[in-house]
């Protein structure tokens, strides 16, 4: 059905307006309710406090941006018609004039089809321009519609960071966003199929649907790196949630202070799931046998507890499967109990009072010392990546001699603070943190690009949500690092997570059909196993390979066009030729920013292959290809080749690929 602009379908786009004039009168009305509230009728000072903040936050969720769309959905039910928007507006009456998209009554508006209208006779879409309402579009159900609202809002130039899609979510993406809180999914999605976007949203509904279960346990978004963290930061507030965390893997864990990179061969034995058992080992070897009896004297009295009961206590405790830290505590209170019992063979009353008073007895203490010491999970991971006898003793058996000698450091660090820490050393520490004290559980974690994480990064994240639910994103294809599980249920089950339901997404939003067609030939190479993505849209035209002789002025003139053009334009190089072609671009006077200076602030954004992952441009142009393959080289796992697919995936609008060289094998 086609849009209907504002001239020929006047009196009902008035009407339309008419109920917008009302909804944002009514949202101000509500607004000024909640400030007229006073917080100093509350019982005490402090609930005054509690009070007053909270009515700021409700007050502060209800003011209107007259920049975006109040409602952009209306359903029409036999006898009903409900408008659907971003939070929900009630008259004063109580009626509703707009009724929030996460309330299972807006359900039809993202699911009805031909197929079952969910007892809808009318469906409307309305566009917008800045705030104001300018076009609708209506599905009576008799025949499916393409929406042309729904392109035109994809191909909307983008200015600044990530937008919210709330006004036009896909039915296959709305069954991942309102899926039960319970339950982990696993979305395979291949590049703009709107996983970061439907990841977001569903914490948007999560919230929304079991708001305090989420507030009391937490959500987390975990994304791959702090360009692409602040692309998004925007679309949960404007979905009106603030309060969330987004950061990426390396702040989770951020055990130790990060100064090195992982070489990829160390890097893949740190990731490797043997490393957990490495590190079990590794801290429960501290357990000692007591070198003689415990004597505890007490008044006149002295009592005496033998080494093997000692060493019983332990042992028992140690295969009940307590953390570390736990075991240690327990230990006194076993100890402490052991003499209590023979206090009172002997004839003496005893009562909690005199167990605390022998387990803190100084022979108490110094036994727990001995048996069971205190440990720091630094000095413990510090210890095996510098003490080849310790690490042979802990690996024995699972890392063979050359993995022990690629994991010690070449120089042993005098202490914690001197090493030289790498991300996957602080995933150690945290598994080790984890064996010694138990990581706290949140309610729910959206883990974006996780094809990239390692099997010890999966553990970590996976602690972190056991008594939680997780939404695991990615795209096995754009998997670049060398340490990558490599395949969804593996990573699930490190994730311990074993059970949950895997969706695939296959309908691309970003990419053209031409753009995507083109990247795809990259697929039989480095995943076979997926089927290619299709397009929503066609754009003609939207691809340009050119071979240049001299790349640098090809490159000058395809930002020259692209800067006539509209939107965003991301530069992509390979890494080492950024700096180079930074240098060029301020040479040519052409106005550009680097991606790590953020995006804002110019349209022209310098990108490094390795920094691209999750982004997107309206304008993208790919300066040699080979190049970007080259600087990743890794046998036949070629990363560099799946740098590329992520790189030739950036563009909503156009691609220009620019080489001096070949193209890469599967493009040519
Ligand atoms: N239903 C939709 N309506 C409008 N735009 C959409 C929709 N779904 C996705 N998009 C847009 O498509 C683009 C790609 O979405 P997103 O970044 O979430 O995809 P992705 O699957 O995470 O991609 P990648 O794997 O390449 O990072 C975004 O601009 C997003 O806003």
């Amino acid at each position: 059905m086609p849009t209907r602009e504002a001239e020929d379908t006047e009196p009902e786009i008035s009407a339309e307006r008419a109920h917008l004039t009302r909804s944002r009168d009514a949202l101000r009305r509500m607004r000024e309710n909640v400030l007229s509230l006073d917080a100093s009728g509350a019982g005490d000072w402090v609930s005054a406090q509690v009070l007053g903040a909270d009515l700021a936050k409700r007050a502060e969720a209800l003011r209107d941006d007259p920049t975006t769309a109040l409602f952009f959905g209306r359903l029409d039910h036999p006898g009903e018609r409900l408008y659907v928007g971003r939070r929900h507006v009630h008259d004063d009456g109580g009626r509703a004039l707009v009724i929030d998209w996460r309330a299972p009554m807006a359900r039809p508006f993202y699911k009805a089809s031909t197929a079952d209208p969910m007892g809808l006779v009318l469906r409307r879409r309305f566009g917008y321009s800045g705030g104001e309402l300018t076009a609708f579009e209506d599905e009576d159900f008799s025949a499916p519609v393409e929406s042309r609202l729904l392109i035109e809002e994809i191909e909307r130039p983008r200015v600044g960071p990530m937008r919210d899609i709330v006004a036009t979510i896909q039915p296959e993406q709305d069954d991942i966003v309102r899926a039960d809180a319970d339950h982990t999914l696993c979305v395979q999605g291949a590049p703009g199929t709107g996983k970061t976007a439907v990841g977001l949203h569903r914490v948007a509904y999560l919230l929304y649907a079991h708001r305090e279960r989420m507030r009391r346990g937490g959500v987390l978004v975990i994304g791959p790196s702090a360009s692409f963290l602040d692309y998004i930061r925007g679309v949960l507030p404007a979905l009106g949630e603030v309060n969330v965390e987004q950061r990426t893997l390396d702040e989770v864990v951020a055990t130790v202070p990060v100064r090195a990179r992982d070489e990829p061969g160390a890097g893949r034995i740190k990731g490797d799931a043997r490393m957990a058992e490495v590190l079990r080992r590794a801290v429960w070897s501290h357990l000692r046998e007591p070198s003689e009896a415990l004597v505890v004297p007490r008044g006149t009295r002295r009592w005496r507890i033998p080494a093997y009961e000692i060493t019983e206590l332990a042992e028992a405790l140690r295969d009940r499967g307590v953390r570390y830290g736990a075991g240690r505590d327990l230990l006194g209170h076993r100890i402490a109990h052991a003499v209590l019992l023979r206090i009172e063979t002997a004839g003496d009353a005893c009562d909690d009072r005199t167990h605390e008073a022998v387990r803190r007895t100084r022979p108490v203490k110094a036994m727990v010392d001995h048996v069971w010491p205190a440990l720091d999970p630094v000095r413990v991971v510090m210890r095996l990546l510098s003490d080849a006898e310790f690490l042979a003793r802990a690996a024995d058996g699972l890392l063979d001699p050359g993995e022990q000698a690629a994991l010690l450091w070449d120089r042993p660090p005098r202490g914690p603070k001197s090493a030289r820490w790498t991300p996957a050393d602080a995933v150690l520490v945290d598994e080790a943190a984890d064996l010694i004290s138990r990581t706290s559980s949140l309610s729910h974690v959206v883990l974006d690009e996780a094809q990239d994480l390692s099997a010890m990064q999966c553990r970590a994240v996976g602690r972190r949500c056991e008594t939680g639910s997780v939404t695991v994103l990615g795209d096995i294809a754009q998997g670049t690092t060398p340490w990558a599980v490599g395949d969804w249920p593996a990573l699930l089950r490190h994730l311990g997570k074993p059970d949950a339901d895997l969706t695939v997404l296959d309908r691309g939003y970003r990419v053209p059909r031409q753009i995507i067609d083109f990247a795809s030939r990259l697929l039989p190479r480095i995943a076979p196993e997926l089927a290619p993505p299709t397009s929503v849209r066609s754009a003609p035209g939207s691809l340009r390979i050119a071979r240049a002789t001299d790349l640098r002025a090809a490159v000058e003139d395809a930002c020259r066009e692209a800067l006539d053009g509209e939107g965003s334009i991301g530069l992509i190089a390979a890494e080492a030729d950024a700096a180079g072609l930074g240098e060029h671009l301020t040479a040519c006077g052409l106005e550009h920013v680097r991606l790590a200076d953020g995006m804002a602030g110019a349209r022209l954004v310098l990108t490094p292959a390795t920094q691209a992952k999750g982004l997107e441009f309206d304008q993208v142009i790919v300066v040699e290809p080979a190049a970007i393959v080259d600087a990743e080289p890794d046998g036949d796992r070629s990363p560099g080749l799946r740098r590329l697919y992520v790189v030739l995936t950036r563009a909503v609008s156009r691609l220009t690929v620019l080489h001096a060289r070949d193209l890469p094998d599967p493009l040519r």
